[in-house]
């Protein structure tokens, strides 16, 4: 049995955050546990209210799956501040797991989930400890200081992070202005990209769709696929879980996180490499 964990917050509302990584490790068959760093007050159409946790409990919940548990991936969402930012790169800089950050900064309603200086702290302490790296368009946009309004800004941004010392970065285009797909630009520091696009499908509930693909790609890495195969089988993971998605709530509602065990064998992404 493969052990991944995820350190992120809690979102009651079941779509993101903790309770959409727990669901996809559960799909993909790998026991997934769980580090909470904050909690949020949330549904499909907001965050009302986030209370962080004391680092120095997030720290212990963390040491406290190390002590005992032989984890094969860790990811990373939602983080809050640069206090556990730190406190959590420290742990992990002395563990030799693969890590995938998903740089999580604000929700679709707007509210931030990541204060504004430890953006900073992401950059400094995390980055440098990264396998693969996930950010959406604004996300890639803040890490880089740098904007995006063509593929070459995406390669100049890519560029950027890798020279932070990730070892591959995964652009996802979900915030593009493409009505026909829906395109993630995949970059590692040997040089090597390729594009993955998928059909863009027409609906609003798109809520915790970074946190689910990075889960996947968590639980795939975490079974032992090779990179690339872990990257494309995330797609095809979120790709179901938005198609057959479950119109829960009144605003943007969450993922189907059933559908890849049902579906997943009829879902193309195309793959491009560049
Ligand atoms: N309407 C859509 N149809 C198909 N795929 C989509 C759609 N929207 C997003 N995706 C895909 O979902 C994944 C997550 O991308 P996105 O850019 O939405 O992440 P995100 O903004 O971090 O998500 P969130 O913050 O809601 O968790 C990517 O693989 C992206 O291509
Ligand atoms: C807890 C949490 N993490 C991440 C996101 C981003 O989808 C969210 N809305 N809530």
């Amino acid at each position: 049995m493969h052990i991944v964990t995820t350190i992120a917050g809690s979102d009651s509302g079941g779509g993101a955050g903790i309770q959409a990584d727990l669901k996809t490790f559960q799909e993909l068959k790998v026991f997934g546990t769980s580090v909470i760093t904050a909690l949020t007050a949330q549904n499909t159409l907001g965050v009302s209210d986030v209370l962080p946790i004391e680092v120095s409990f997030v720290e212990k919940q963390l040491q406290a799956l190390i002590e005992d548990f032989s984890i094969s991936a860790v990811k990373t969402g939602m983080l809050f501040s640069s206090e556990i930012i730190q406190s959590i790169a420290q742990i992990l800089a002395e563990i030799n797991i693969p890590l995938i950050v998903d740089p999580v900064m604000i929700a679709k309603g707007g509210e931030s989930l990541l204060q504004q200086e430890a953006i900073e702290a992401l950059r400094i302490y995390l980055l440098p400890l990264a396998t693969i790296v996930t950010p959406n368009i604004p996300e890639a946009e803040t890490l880089s200081g740098r904007k995006i309004n063509s593929l070459a800004d995406i390669e100049e941004v890519a560029k950027v992070l890798l020279q932070m010392g990730v070892q591959c970065v995964i652009i996802k285009g979900g915030h593009l202005e493409d009505k026909c797909y829906a395109t993630d630009y995949v970059f590692f520091q040997d040089g090597h990209s390729f594009s993955m696009k998928s059909t863009r499908i027409a609906t609003k509930n798109t809520h915790g769709t970074g946190c689910t693909f990075s889960a996947a790609l968590t639980a795939f890495l975490g079974r032992g696929l090779p990179i690339e195969e872990a990257i494309m089988e995330a797609k095809k993971f979120i790709q179901l879980a938005i198609t057959h998605d479950l119109s829960i709530g009144n605003g943007h509602g969450p993922t189907n996180h059933f559908a890849y065990q049902n579906f997943k064998d009829s879902c193309e992404v195309i793959i491009h490499e560049t």
